[in-house]
């Protein structure tokens, strides 16, 4: 990625000699590895065991997680924060591991739908839970540094399986609870 990363920078006219950009291809290289770690990282790992029982059948939600991904399009930053609630069926999954889950798929190329729906199917089937919800707010740099240009929009995906799909109910309880 490095020697691609001097092609690009001296495409855009710059001179890679210049005593600032000396070490930019390298830098780059392992900055664009740490986004894309995502890649090299596997849903078992991440989660290592971490599933505790539990008799609670109540809705479990883990608001606000900060999430940086990149879009595929572009491959520029889209930012903003992650929701994801679940019902559990015996066990429950360590609350680490649900933000750990969200950046697995972030940190990769991304669509904020597809992002969306992977987050939610692996919660199901790590946990087995009744349902699962997952709600994902996002600015798109490349809809705000640069094309349209919007500076104030914000997508709003969600992924609703199991009883978030089914109950109308369990689906408001989750709406509610993120309500501020
Ligand atoms: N649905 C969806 N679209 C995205 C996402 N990220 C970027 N896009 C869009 O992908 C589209 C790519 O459109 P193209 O016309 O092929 O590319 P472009 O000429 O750069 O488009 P503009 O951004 O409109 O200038 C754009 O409309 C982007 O806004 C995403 O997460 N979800
Ligand atoms: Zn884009």
């Amino acid at each position: 990625m490095e020697q691609h990363w001097a092609k690009i920078i001296e495409s855009m006219g710059e001179d890679l000699e210049r005593p600032g950009l000396v070490d930019t291809p390298k830098r780059a290289a392992k900055a664009y590895a740490f986004l894309t770690r995502g890649y090299s990282q596997s849903v078992d790992e991440v989660v290592n065991n971490a599933l505790f029982p539990s008799d609670s059948s109540e809705m479990i939600v883990v608001e606000d997680i900060e999430m940086y991904s990149l879009c595929e399009h572009h491959m520029l930053p889209f930012i903003g924060k992650c929701h994801v609630a679940y019902i559990p069926t015996g066990q429950v999954l360590g609350l680490s591991k649900v933000a750990r889950i969200v950046d697995v798929f972030a940190r990769r190329l991304q669509i904020q739908e597809s992002l969306t729906s992977q987050i939610a199917e692996t919660i199901m089937s790590v946990t087995n839970a009744e349902g699962v919800g997952v709600i994902i707010e996002a600015q798109h740099m490349c809809m705000m540094m640069r094309g349209v240009e919007k500076q104030n929009s914000r997508m709003k995906t969600s992924s609703m399986l199991g009883s978030f799909r089914s109950e109308q109910k369990t689906r408001e309880e989750f709406l509610s609870l993120l309500q501020r």
